[in-house]
């Protein structure tokens, strides 16, 4: 008999990697999965699922540091096995950032993470005449619309069980489970009265190039070309509190434009398809727990969402956070010995 109920709310990278950490680490909780949309239908399956991050305010580099190491060792083992394929995993190369300007800070925080981290040459810089400054690695494009049905299949055969159900409020789980955790995006904004996150509309195309093997992003951080498993996601727009969700043309445009000057023969790709997404942003993201009265009790909450534009890259790193958060709220519903 499983004792522990655990419910987490969201069925995008976010949810999904949280649910597969609680429910293999965790035999003796019965975890449920809960969301109102799933793959292909959440902002994560239209990522371009690229592996790295900016840097966030307020939280301390060290745990931020551990995030991305801690998602890009996962999905690197993954990269690196029979699994790849059918977890839409790969190792990626190319050219991450070229600046107009040669910028403050010339290595992120994760470059020693990432293979092979280094300054572009001058010859390789040739190629972008309007570009003093870049930095060329191989890191991990993780495709979520192959990546969540596998990670679902997994999370099943943990044990773990899905519901497809919009919730209202916390409230209505409280006599059904006795731990939650809250993976929902931007649905937070509502779930959790959360003011703090809101919409960053990012729209992308995919084309046909399967010549195009190299990334390429520039530093304005909406001009970028990611070579995928079957297409080429280009993109893209940082609209900021834009709710959106439809294609836009002008948007379109600006996208083809600006990445045919990076990348000229991409005037020879099909277009595929055109996707848009609402990128869960905050200011950091709220990876913490409280514990909330419902129905006369103490119930655990255990929240994990706000990564914007990294949800993908951060998604394992902050799951095992979460699994960390659940731990302790375990050890404080324990019986504590009579003194
Ligand atoms: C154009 C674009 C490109 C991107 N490229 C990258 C990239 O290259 N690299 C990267 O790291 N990140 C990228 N991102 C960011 C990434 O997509 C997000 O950070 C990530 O998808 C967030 O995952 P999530 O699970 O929090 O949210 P979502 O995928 O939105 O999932 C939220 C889940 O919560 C559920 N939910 C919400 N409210 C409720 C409710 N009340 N009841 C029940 N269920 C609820 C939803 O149904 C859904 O299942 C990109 C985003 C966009 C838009
Ligand atoms: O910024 C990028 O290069 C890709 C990405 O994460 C996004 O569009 O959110």
């Amino acid at each position: 008999m499983k004792s522990v109920r655990v419910v987490v709310v969201g069925a995008g990278v976010i949810g999904f990697s949280t649910a597969v950490c609680i429910v293999e680490a965790l035999p003796f909780c019965s975890v449920t999965l809960m969301a109102d949309k799933f793959s292909p239908d959440t902002t994560s399956d239209g990522a371009a699922g690229i592996l790295f991050a900016a840097q966030f305010p307020d939280i301390p580099l060290q745990r931020q540091r551990r995030w991305f190491k801690d998602s890009f060792d996962h999905l690197l083992a993954i990269a690196q096995s029979q699994c790849a394929p059918e977890a839409g995993v790969m190792l990626s190369s190319g050219y991450w950032q070229i600046f107009k300007e040669v910028p403050a800070v010339k290595k992120p925080f994760w470059s020693e993470f990432v293979i092979g981290f280094r300054l572009m040459t001058d010859v390789e810089l040739k190629r972008f005449p309007d570009h003093k400054f870049g930095q060329a690695f191989t890191t991990l494009k993780c495709e979520c619309s192959t990546y969540l049905p596998w990670l679902e299949k997994r999370f099943r055969k943990a044990g773990g069980q899905v519901e497809q159900r919009k919730v209202n409020n916390l409230q209505e789980l409280s006599n059904s489970f006795d731990i939650i955790v809250n993976c929902s995006g931007l649905g937070s904004k509502v779930l959790v009265g959360d003011t703090q996150v809101y919409p960053v509309r990012g729209q992308v195309l995919k084309v046909e190039a399967p010549w195009v093997q190299h990334f390429i992003r520039d530093g304005d951080a909406t001009t970028y070309i990611y070579p995928g498993i079957r297409s080429v996601t280009i993109g893209g727009t940082r609209q900021e509190g834009d709710w959106r969700l439809q294609v836009d043309d002008r948007d379109t445009k600006g996208i083809l434009e600006r990445c045919r000057r990076l990348e000229p023969s991409l005037n020879k790709a099909k277009i595929l398809s055109e996707w848009v997404g609402l990128r869960p942003s905050r200011k950091n993201p709220r990876v913490e727990r409280e514990v909330v009265e419902m129905q006369g009790r103490p119930v655990p909450v255990v929240h994990n969402y706000g990564h914007g534009g990294w949800g993908v890259t951060l998604a394992w790193g902050t799951a095992l956070d979460t699994l960390g958060l659940v731990k302790q709220s375990l050890h404080e519903m324990a019986p504590q010995p009579k003194l």
